[in-house]
């Protein structure tokens, strides 16, 4: 205890179950909550298939309806996954959002911070996302303030984006010379719009494939652009930001899509993906020295050639500055936990909109 009042580097390990549905991540950093000292190991725990029926049925549903099924998997997975870690000092967990309506009936990320506590016999920050949005923010994106730090970590000294194309995407603009991510001006952030979530959904549903693995079905289609244009119509994308998504945002996707051909679909979403990132970037303060792409989009080279072919800047997998891009988001929520158990801020206007930087997250200590 007396080590964390002082403010000495932590080992905290973070735990992120994205909106992919596809497992469980898990990593180790060493942070005394501003500075990156270090990154440690590593895990992944698959989703078995009934479990991730079992998420997806309970996706859309709020505090109060039927999510035990959910809510066991959820616990399940992670005590199982963190239980191997056992040099954690802390945990950050951030759960599995099942919905997200931050100026409607606000955010819901499924999880157990007690509970897991008390399997883990660690102190556990869970509940990341309540305060900033109580607060007036969104409530995502939260990984822009360790991005932040990532920014520190690899010695940017010019603008730099961290995009994260996972089901959803998002962006974050960093001014590295800035000494704290809630400076004015150190931040802006949002969701780019769908990434990966309906393309895998398309996929799924015509072939019974989890995902267009390597761009495989993309590559062999053509970019419908009557279908791109509609979608580019859509408000979202000339809403200023911060701004967030739910994963299921944009049904309007899939019926542009429904009467082309497999391969024509995919590569028309892959498509619509890149693009909304294209249009977010003319969002920010000017264009960034180069784009870090972190999630699992970054293996899909018809994605990543269409974002290098329409950003004006160098377009590189987060592995190019010595970053692990499976496991980014997982050490986001490690490094707020350490923030959150030091007061630190976790969001800020230029991250979520929020009023003022706001130290979200709640603690449940053994
Ligand atoms: N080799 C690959 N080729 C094409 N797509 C891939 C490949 N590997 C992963 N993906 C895509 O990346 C997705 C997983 O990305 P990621 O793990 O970043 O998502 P997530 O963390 O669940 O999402 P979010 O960041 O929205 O919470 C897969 O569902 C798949 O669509
Ligand atoms: C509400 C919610 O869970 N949002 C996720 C989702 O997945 C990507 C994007 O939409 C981002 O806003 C956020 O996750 C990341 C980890 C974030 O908060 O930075």
């Amino acid at each position: 205890m007396k080590d964390k009042l002082k403010g000495a580097p932590l080992w905290a390990l973070g735990a992120m179950s994205g909106t992919s549905l596809d497992g469980v991540d898990a990593a180790m950093v060493q942070t005394d909550g501003q500075r990156i000292l270090a990154f440690g190991e590593s895990g992944y725990r698959p989703y078995t298939a009934p479990e991730r029926t079992a998420l997806k049925a309970a996706l859309g549903r709020w505090p109060g309806e039927d999510t035990r099924a959910a809510l066991e998997v959820v616990q399940g997975a992670h005590a199982e996954l963190l239980a191997g870690f056992p040099q954690a000092e802390l945990v950050g967990f951030h759960g599995q959002t099942l919905a997200h309506e931050p100026r409607g009936r606000g955010t819901h990320q499924l999880g157990d911070g007690d509970a897991l506590a008390r399997a883990l016999c660690r102190d556990v920050v869970w509940d990341f996302r309540s305060a900033d949005v109580a607060l007036g923010g969104e409530g995502a994106p939260l990984a822009p303030f360790f991005h932040f730090a990532c920014a520190k970590w690899i010695g940017a000294t010019a603008p730099v984006a961290f995009l994260n194309l996972g089901g959803v995407g998002n962006l974050t603009w960093i001014d590295p010379s800035k000494s704290a991510p809630e400076d004015e001006g150190a931040l802006l952030a949002f969701d780019t719009g769908p990434a990966n979530a309906p393309l895998n959904d398309l996929v799924a549903e015509r072939l019974g494939l989890d995902c267009d693995r390597d761009g495989a079905l993309a590559a062999k289609g053509a970019v419908v652009d009557g279908a791109l244009e509609l979608f580019l119509e859509e408000t979202y994308f000339r809403k200023m930001p911060p701004k967030s998504l739910d994963r299921d945002d944009f049904s309007l996707m899939m019926e542009l899509v429904r009467e082309l051909s497999d391969a024509d679909a995919a590569a028309t979403m892959t498509a619509m993906a890149a693009t909304a990132v294209m249009l977010g970037m003319e969002h920010c303060p000017g264009p960034p020295e180069r784009v870090l792409v972190t999630g699992g989009g970054r293996h899909n080279p018809v994605m990543m050639a269409m974002l290098a072919a329409g950003l004006d800047c160098e377009v590189a997998p987060v592995e190019s500055v010595g970053l692990d891009g499976d496991m980014l988001e997982a050490q986001a929520f490690a490094y707020l936990a350490v923030r959150v158990l030091r007061g630190l801020p976790t969001s800020a206007p230029g991250t979520t909109g929020v009023a003022a930087a706001v130290s979200g997250g709640q603690i449940s200590r053994v």
